[in-house]
């Protein structure tokens, strides 16, 4: 695949790959800030902070690992863990995921863990992409993805499997399963999720070209439920979690996990082999090669 970048265009090719439009740089420090008032129980690890206020049962998770909040095993690890805390705390009921960073949701699969690694790093890393689609696919409780920013493959696939999804109403954001575009294909519980979120036909088509929806087109497909002005992402994803728990919990648990069962079960029955399929692929040479120009041209990037 040769790399061809075209410098002030909309988007910016490698072979047949797209980047998102953005132009947006990041600073990399982080600002962590706790809150703490009787009724609310702020944590915050790296690169998630978890906000639960006690008197709505409502936790907001947000993503704080600059720049693009790519998901990293560290920064997957650190959300498996807050997830898995907040499902065991009672007073807890709905989890809403949104980006502490400026125009990103998550950048997706941090691409550093999947290049230059050994078979042993690559398989931990995609056990732990494993484990967090597990989790959230299956969350008992209600989740809400507040997406304010671009959302490409793998924050696309997180964004996904919540149970409602807003996002920011700015054109430049874009999100989809675009790993056709990079020259790799989805694996098939990543189809699986989005066959379930948009139906057949669409998926077939998204998944084909690979394409990256604006806000507007996520919405038309059905790949958002809302599209709302930045500013309110987080105050609809409030009043959204609000009619949700409206509803007996058992009775909402039940009928996700029923939907949910049998494509959640896929994975299961076919992890190891899901595991060995992509650290064979992700090992070889020509993946790497094409890997490691896509990161060096992402690094050139100046637009
Ligand atoms: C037969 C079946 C076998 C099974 C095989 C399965 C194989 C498939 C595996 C799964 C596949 C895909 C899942 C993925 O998620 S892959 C990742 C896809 N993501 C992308 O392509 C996004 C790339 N990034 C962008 O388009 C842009 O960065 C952005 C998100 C739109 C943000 O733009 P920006 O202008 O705001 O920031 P930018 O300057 O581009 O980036 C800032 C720094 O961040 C680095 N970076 C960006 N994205 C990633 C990433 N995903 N991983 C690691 N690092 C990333 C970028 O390099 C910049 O770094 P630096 O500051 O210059 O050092």
């Amino acid at each position: 695949m040769a790399a061809v970048l075209r410098r002030g265009a909309k988007f910016i090719s490698f072979g047949s790959s797209q980047l998102l439009p953005g132009g947006c740089k990041h600073g990399r420090t982080s600002t962590l800030s706790f809150f703490s008032s009787s009724n609310r129980n702020s944590s915050s690890s790296s690169k998630i902070k978890v906000d639960l206020d006690g008197s709505t049962g409502i936790a907001v998770v947000k993503f704080q690992s600059p720049p693009v909040n790519s998901m990293s095993l560290d920064f997957l690890t650190e959300l498996s863990i807050s997830l898995e805390k907040l499902e065991l705390d009672k007073s807890c009921r709905g989890v809403i995921l949104t980006s502490g960073q400026p125009k990103i949701f998550s950048a997706g699969l941090d691409i550093l863990d999947m290049y230059g690694k050994n078979p042993e790093h690559y398989a931990e890393f995609w056990k732990s992409v494993q484990d967090i689609w597990l989790k959230l696919y299956s969350y008992s409780k209600i989740t809400i993805a507040g997406i304010n920013g671009s959302c490409p493959a793998g924050g696309c696939l997180m964004a996904m499997t919540c149970d409602y999804r807003i996002m920011a109403d700015d054109p430049r954001y874009r999100i989809g399963l675009n790993e056709t575009q990079l020259g790799i294909v989805a694996p098939f519980w990543f189809m699986d999720t989005i066959v379930n979120t948009v139906g057949h036909r669409t998926a077939e088509l998204s998944l084909q070209f690979g394409l990256m929806y604006s806000p507007s087109d996520a919405l038309k497909i059905g790949l958002v439920d809302q599209v709302v002005p930045e500013e309110k992402v987080l105050s609809t994803a409030t009043e959204t979690m609000t009619q949700f728990m409206a509803i007996p919990d058992h009775a909402r648990e039940i009928s996700k996990s029923m939907l949910r069962k049998p494509t959640v079960d896929r994975l299961l029955a076919f992890r190891d082999a899901d595991t060995k399929n992509f650290v064979s692929f992700i090992s070889k040479d020509s993946i790497q090669k094409s890997l490691g120009m896509y990161l060096t041209m992402l690094k050139q990037r100046k637009v």
